[in-house]
């Protein structure tokens, strides 16, 4: 399997997160890119290739033009107001406030933010710019006739809506991938979310439409981020009703309860015949991801691919989380190589 890769993603190096009332360092960091590519090379899964570069459109196809101006200009922006750490909001719409727009960076960061651990920096952009690149890559092999691809993404981006920003997600590198399958004549497109927490970002950009059928598998979030959507009764609106599926599972979920749940989405798929399928890979469903609650072994990821595979799709993985650095890329690559194992 081809990986798509590129080291743009390290201008993306946040040195702050806000998180239990601390500035720490950023989970979501350089180092889990590079062990993932250190385990894709290890492994000799396949050719590792640079992104070819798409441009703006299939990022506005599906993100706000003001909200990315937003994001390239927020970090400068911040220290010209005279702030000495990293852009961090603390003011949100509240309920039954004004969803006008501040003028203020500082109004306009919680205007933007559905989170508070993600810290603007400069460079921030340019990576999220890149890693959009390396999905859109990706979509272009499956395009091209590649049975499946990896696409190396980072920063991720399954939290991010048309216009928020969180969950150390900027641009949803998956929609893109399905917006730009669909503009280049694709009719029906899935998008599988594996990874520990709910992509509301995906989901709510596609909630009412029936062209992308969405399917999460995640930490309930009565009990965890993103908290404020991602639960089994969302099912879609309008044109999209019956199009999103969502598994919320509770705390210490084991691989056989989890993999339950990813064989009713697999049939629902089949049912739902796509052109394509997209998956969100994130592996911190492991059993000691530090800043989640399933209790997924590294084996278990080897099953996850091949009951992927068994879905006979043409498949693009798109990289989404995982902060147990050290086992990020045995695990990754273990959906990868599992998922080879069974074609
Ligand atoms: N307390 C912030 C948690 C952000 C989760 C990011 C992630 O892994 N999303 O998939
Ligand atoms: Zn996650």
């Amino acid at each position: 399997m081809e990986t798509i890769y590129t080291e743009k993603h390290k201008l993306r190096d946040a040195k702050t997160e806000l998180c239990g009332g601390e500035l720490v360092e950023p989970f979501e960091r350089p180092s889990r890119a590079e062990y993932v590519l250190d385990r894709v090379r290890e492994t000799d899964l396949g050719p590792v290739s640079d992104p070819d570069d798409f441009g703006m459109d299939p990022i506005l196809a599906i993100h706000d033009t003001e909200f990315v101006a937003f994001l390239k200009t927020a970090p400068a922006r911040w220290k010209e107001a005279g702030f000495n750490g990293e852009a961090i909001p603390t003011t949100w719409v509240g309920r039954r406030m004004s969803h006008i727009r501040p003028n203020h960076v500082e109004g306009q960061l919680g205007y933007y933010a559905l989170a508070g651990e993600t810290s603007l920096t400069e460079g921030t952009w340019e990576a999220a710019y890149a890693s959009a690149q390396v999905a859109l890559t990706g979509a272009a092999r499956i395009r091209a006739g590649a049975g499946a691809v990896f696409s190396l993404c980072r920063p991720p981006g399954h939290h991010a809506t048309a216009d928020m920003y969180g969950g150390y997600c900027f641009f949803n590198n998956a929609a893109i991938s399905a917006q730009h399958f669909l503009d280049q004549g694709a009719k029906r497109v899935a998008i599988l979310d594996v990874d520990f927490h709910h992509g509301n970002g995906t989901q709510d950009i596609f909630y009412d439409r029936s062209d992308v059928f969405f399917i999460s598998l995640h930490g309930d979030p009565l009990e965890t981020f993103p908290y404020h959507l991602g639960h089994a009764e969302e099912t879609g609106s309008g044109a999209g009703t019956g199009f999103n599926l969502n598994f919320p599972m509770p705390p210490d979920t084991p691989f056989d309860v989890w993999q339950a749940a990813l064989h009713k989405g697999l049939a629902r798929i089949a049912e739902y015949k796509p052109d394509v399928l997209i998956i969100s890979l994130g592996v911190d469903t492991f059993e000691t991801d530090p800043i989640s609650f399933f209790k997924l072994k590294s084996d278990d990821f080897l099953t996850m691919g091949a009951d992927i595979a068994s879905a006979g799709l043409p498949t693009h993985f798109i990289m989404e989380g995982g902060y147990d650095v050290d086992e990020i890329g045995v695990n990754a690559v273990n959906v990868l190589q599992g998922f080879e194992r069974a074609n």
